[in-house]
């Protein structure tokens, strides 16, 4: 369906709104009227403007309190209504959008306000105007669609017709089923926005945290579904009032905005993308750091070894059990480090998975390798994570393993890292090909269980859709947890079978973009041990305080050595009706730490309930981000 955006759902001038909105794809565009009464450029080079650069100008918003007024306001109103028909012949914008009164001196009065809307049709038509009227949800006597529509079947005129707009009608919890029950030429326009769910005021909930489709709690799909049922045939139009987007940069909001609606397109059932290659786990995480020494002293106190080193860059893949860590150590933007630059995702069809992210308008990487290496495609993460399609092992076929030969010295190494790793982590057999002499196998690491990446407080949302679209992981939850000095937004993405978990997290505030700690989390099946083999080979684990083991003890019914137990170690525990997670954590080198994970029975979590002692541990170790100034 044709697609367009409402201006005022991006930052900037109006022309620079305009450039964005036509990069990103879409077909018009609706003018708020603020952002023309704030622009240097007339209604006439606007027109010019949005022709020049392929846009519709598909509608006009918005015109307000208008209906059910006592005759001398309602004449007033019209005259308001005839500068407005002007301005629209200038832009070549043929469609009105009128909300539904919310003035006090507006009279409950059906027969009125549908008489008065049918005079100003009258109007409108003689300057070839239409009119498309909405119920706000905050209105004064009009609230829902349905009365809006019954005003508009009562006014009957072929220049009014009704404007649904998703929020009005989700927040209300009004049932979408009904639109079907209005004739479709006289839906004139249908207005899209999605939102968190949030017990608050309507319209500061309105103006203030909408969202794309797809990022908020609302079942657009149905919507959308019953409205192209009612025989609807016009835009899909995004109409965003989010305080965050106002203030992020318009060309990547926009194409966030354009992936919302194929992505909804694609839930409706109206078109059709290529399939998800839903990714299985973690091939590999990436850190960056031009001094890598720190980093690799750490894997190695968690049991890493080095399995290979890349044959034509300062890259090396250190690796225990399943685990795969990529260590880099080429300077360039954004490498300072260390800091997790690219994760690699197990995916059965890696060529199948970027023909989907293109699909959805994911910017596709330059592939990065050497002549010899093996192919690998690449899709950047909103917050530039750069995102590799990987194949580890299996058919024989070139690896991306292979890149990275043992080196010389290191020890002997049946076949080196090896294709037997999966990121399903079953293969000790790898870790203990890739045994340093003398260490033993390792700490008992056997997969990534997890990452965390903190994700900039512009790019959540954007963040929140891009995973569960591009790469069909399912969005979790969505769980606040405090910090000593904020408050965080966090939620998880997942495979259906829980192999890949990324927790995507978010501070309320730009002022610390880019700079809140990453981390990986390793699994092992048995925390303690892998723990003490941690400390006794040098890694530096999170002193926990003594307070929360007292909590502990009242909280659950643990035995008195296994609390000891965590207590010495610095384990945190959590429990729910699944089975346990014990956790505990590395010091932070650079940005990023590890976390050491154990799952028993089927826990799905993240202990989250145990975040707020973390950070607050970390900022006791001086590892925390400090408040802004
Ligand atoms: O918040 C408002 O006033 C407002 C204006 C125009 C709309 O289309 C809308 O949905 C809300
Ligand atoms: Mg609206």
């Amino acid at each position: 369906m044709r697609k367009s955006i409402a201006t005022v759902s991006l930052s900037g001038s109006l022309s620079e709104k305009l450039d964005a909105v036509a990069a990103a794809g879409f077909d018009g565009v609706e003018i708020f009227e603020n952002d023309l009464l704030a622009s240097p450029l007339s209604p006439r080079d606007v027109r010019a403007r949005a022709a020049d650069l392929g846009l519709g100008i598909d509608l006009y918003q918005p015109f307000r309190d208008i209906e059910a007024l006592p005759e001398e306001a309602f004449v007033r109103g019209l005259r308001r209504a005839e500068q407005k028909f002007a301005v629209m012949a200038e832009l070549g914008a043929d469609l009105l959008l009128v909300c539904s009164n919310v003035s006090p001196a507006a009279l409950d009065d059906d027969a009125l306000a549908a008489a008065q809307l049918r005079r100003l049709a009258e109007r409108a038509a003689e300057h070839g105007v239409r009119i498309a009227y909405e119920a706000l949800a905050w209105g004064r006597h009009v609230s829902t669609y349905e009365h809006a529509w019954r005003l508009v079947e009562l006014a009957d005129h072929p220049a009014l017709g009704t404007c649904l707009d998703s929020f009005h009608i989700l927040s209300r919890d009004s049932d979408p089923k009904g639109i079907e029950r209005i004739p479709g030429e006289k839906i004139f326009f249908l207005q899209l926005a999605d939102a968190p769910r949030m017990a608050m005021d309507v319209l500061q909930w309105s103006r203030h945290y909408r969202c794309f489709p797809g990022q908020g709690g609302f079942d657009l799909t149905r919507l959308v579904e019953h409205t192209v049922r009612a025989g609807y045939a016009g835009p899909l139009s995004l109409e965003v009032f989010n305080d965050v987007f106002r203030q992020a940069d318009a060309g990547p909001t926009a194409v966030d905005a354009m992936r919302s609606l194929i992505s909804l397109e694609e839930a409706a059932r109206l078109a059709e993308l290529p399939a998800p290659a839903i990714p299985t786990g973690v091939a590999f995480a990436e850190l960056a750091a031009v001094d890598s020494g720190p980093v690799r002293a750490l894997l190695g106190a968690l049991g890493f070894t080095r399995a290979g080193r890349h044959t034509g860059k300062p890259v090396e893949l250190w690796q225990q059990g399943g685990a795969r860590v990529v260590v880099n150590s080429a300077g360039g933007a954004r490498r300072e480090g260390p800091a997790l630059t690219a994760l690699g995702l197990e995916t059965a069809d890696p060529a199948a998975a970027v023909r989907r992210a293109e699909a959805l308008l994911a910017p596709t990487l330059p592939r990065r390798r050497a002549a010899g290496d093996a192919p690998l495609e690449a899709v950047a993460a909103p917050d530039g994570t750069e995102l590799f399609f990987c194949r580890t092992g299996g058919d024989g076929g070139p690896c991306w393993v292979d890149d990275f030969p043992p080196v010389a010295g290191d020890g002997a190494r049946a076949g080196g890292a090896g294709h037997t790793g999966t990121a399903a982590g079953t293969d000790r057999g790898a870790a203990a090909g890739a045994e340093r002499p003398g260490t033993g196998a390792g700490a008992g690491v056997t997969r990534i269980d997890h990452v965390a990446l903190p994700q900039p407080w512009h790019r959540f949302d954007e963040a929140s859709l891009f995973y569960p679209s591009v790469l069909g992981l399912q969005p979790n939850e969505s769980l606040d947890v405090a910090d000593p000095y904020g408050l965080f937004r966090s939620r998880a993405v997942t495979d259906p079978a829980g192999t890949l978990r990324i927790a995507l997290n978010v501070a309320p505030g730009p002022d610390d973009e880019g700079t809140r700690p990453q981390h990986i989390a390793l699994a092992t099946d048995d925390l303690a041990a892998t723990a003490r083999w941690a400390r006794a080979h040098g890694a530096e684990l999170l002193p926990i305080p003594d307070n929360y083991y007292d909590d502990l003890r009242a909280r659950y019914d643990l035995a008195p050595e296994r609390l000891a137990e965590l207590r010495e170690l610095g384990i945190l525990y959590d429990r729910d009706p699944d089975g346990e997670f014990l956790h505990c954590y590395t010091v932070t080198v650079g940005r990023v730490f590890f976390e050491l994970v154990q799952r028993t029975g089927g826990y799905q979590g993240y202990g989250a309930g145990n975040a707020p002692v973390r950070l607050a541990a970390q900022h006791a170790a001086g590892q925390g981000h400090r408040p802004p100034r």
